[in-house]
């Protein structure tokens, strides 16, 4: 089986002294939902923020569908990225719009600057836009201004952008970390329906490693920007989790005997 998206000794260098990551390589099968966790600054926004090239790498290499991502030029880059939907913490949305018009933005990527300034969309691409808002239990708001929801509703409508460009795979930054636990759990439950109803692929970065146990099929741990935990998410013990988080793990190693048996 060829993976989707292979990242090899990937590197990431800010400045002259601070390596964010270092010979990252690990690869994420079509259909997978691998979690990545680590602390606070150990590059996980930097990883995945290299895969979509939101910021290029210093060196390394990236492969999704068999592309060399860090080498395509603008134009294929652009198309690349219709099929990486992007989901960030603080949603990302434009305020004064309605939630039908900041998920259809997600089709930006497929229109020339003019039609997209002009918000020319496609019956078919409306259509398109109130199913999966209907999905996401989101049929209600659809003229609603995004300033008016909540902060579970604002990453609904972040995940239906993601969606309408059709991906493959769905990076998410953070997701819930700014949400309290019954939308992050409404928000985890999504992105794994996506996951298994649809087979798009997602790799989300968490704090939670609770969160991550129970919704994943692999966790990647990183520490300062290098991979020390590349699994299962079951066979994630108290060693690895100590080894990811360092000094903070203490706090984290709550019971995590109760959490595989739940
Ligand atoms: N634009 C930047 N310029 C300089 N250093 C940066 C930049 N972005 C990130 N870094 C550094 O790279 C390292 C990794 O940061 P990153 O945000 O990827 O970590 P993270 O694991 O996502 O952390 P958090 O969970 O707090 O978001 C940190 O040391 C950070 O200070």
């Amino acid at each position: 089986m060829t993976a989707l998206l292979e990242v090899n000794h990937l590197t990431k260098q800010f400045g002259k002294d601070s390596k964010a990551l270092t010979d990252v390589s690990f690869s994420v099968q079509e259909g997978e939902f691998v979690s990545i966790i680590g602390p606070s600054g150990a590059g996980k926004s930097t990883l995945l923020r290299c895969i979509n090239r939101m910021i290029d790498a210093t060196g390394g290499e990236i492969r999704f569908q068999d592309l060399q991502v860090m080498d395509l030029k603008k134009k294929e880059l652009k198309q690349v990225r219709t099929k990486i939907g992007m989901i960030f913490q603080h949603y990302n949305l434009v305020n004064r719009l309605s939630v039908i018009e900041n998920t259809l933005h997600g089709k930006l990527g497929t229109k020339s600057t003019l039609a997209g300034v002009l918000g020319y969309y496609s019956k078919e691409e409306k259509q398109q836009a109130v199913q999966i808002l209907n999905v996401l239990g989101l049929n209600e708001m659809i003229y609603k201004r995004a300033d008016q929801l909540s902060g579970g509703q604002k990453q609904r409508v972040g995940i239906a952008r993601a969606l309408i460009q059709n991906p493959r795979m769905l990076l998410c930054d953070e997701p819930i970390a700014s949400l309290d636990p019954n939308s992050a759990k409404v928000i985890m439950d999504h992105l794994k329906k996506v996951s298994t109803t649809m087979g798009i692929t997602v790799v989300v970065n968490l704090h939670q490693v609770d969160v991550a146990i129970k919704y994943s099929d692999r966790i990647i741990g990183i520490n300062k920007g290098q991979v020390v935990y590349n699994g299962s998410a079951k066979g994630l013990t108290s060693e690895d989790i100590q080894r990811i988080y360092g000094s903070e793990a203490e706090d984290l190693i709550f019971d995590i005997g109760g959490i595989h048996a739940g």
